[in-house]
């Protein structure tokens, strides 16, 4: 099946606000966009994705996702994710009708291409499915095939939201690298001990220790961070 992928992206200034103590504010809209760049490869590199359409209103983000080959749609509901979600989705089936859409979050920075196939292909069973992130209480991704609205209510809590809606839960094989998304510090190093794509790698080595980083540039101060690294 080709899926295309929607992927939503704040604008980076206000991206991964959760990140600022662990990343400080210089760096963490460096690693939201390595974030999203990390995962958008990933997408592209998965055998059933057929095309990613980013929905973002950030112009450094739009230039750098789309040359690696992925479609931008400016977020022009600007009326929070869903909204962008659905525009995504919509804009898509505008071009092709009755394709099969899923949203993936764009924090996905260990995304394995091997196992993203292996839950679209579990996804593809099912009108609906959804795979929760890696605390069980979000979700990551979010499917409908030909014939089903994506109908997204993401934010928070969003598992239960998502099962409560009847869409299917996909809970085997193990997937880590799909579901690791990464809110805080804490997550950041579980996404590291996962090992992450080369974008995010690259801006870690910039961050102090306790932040996930190797601190082996020496280059810049590293960025106050506090010891619960969150
Ligand atoms: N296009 C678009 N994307 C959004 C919007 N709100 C959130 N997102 C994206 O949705 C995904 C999931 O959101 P979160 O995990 O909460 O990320 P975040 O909002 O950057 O993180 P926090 O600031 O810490 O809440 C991320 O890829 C965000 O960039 C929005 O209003 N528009
Ligand atoms: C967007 C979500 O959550 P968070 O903001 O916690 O990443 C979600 O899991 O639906």
């Amino acid at each position: 099946m080709g899926w295309s992928l929607v992927v939503p992206l704040k604008p980076l200034v206000r991206a991964k606000s959760r990140l600022s103590r662990a990343a400080g504010e210089e760096f963490r809209p460096r690693l939201a966009l390595a974030f999203a760049l990390d995962t958008v490869a990933g997408a592209l590199a998965c055998a059933d994705v057929r095309d990613v359409a980013v929905v973002t209103d950030d112009p450094l983000a739009g230039e750098r996702l789309a040359a690696l080959g992925a479609r931008i749609v400016p977020d022009a509901p600007a009326n929070g994710l869903n909204a962008a979600l659905a525009h995504g989705a919509a804009v898509v089936r505008a071009r092709r009708p009755g394709a099969p859409v899923a949203a993936l979050n764009a924090d996905l920075p260990a995304l394995r291409p091997a196992e993203l196939e292996l839950v679209l292909h579990s996804a593809s069973l099912f009108p609906r499915a959804f795979l929760a992130d890696a605390a069980d209480i979000g979700t990551t991704l979010l499917t409908a095939t030909s014939g089903a609205e994506l109908d997204p209510a993401f934010g928070g809590a969003s598992r239960a939201r998502h099962l409560a809606s009847g869409a299917h839960e996909i809970t085997s094989p193990e997937v880590p690298s799909v579901r690791r998304d990464v809110d805080t510090g804490e997550d950041l190093r579980a996404a590291l001990a996962l090992g992450v794509g080369p974008y995010t790698a690259h801006q870690t080595r910039r961050l102090p220790a306790a932040a996930g980083g190797r601190h082996d540039q020496g280059d810049q101060a590293p960025p106050q961070v506090t010891a619960s690294g969150a």
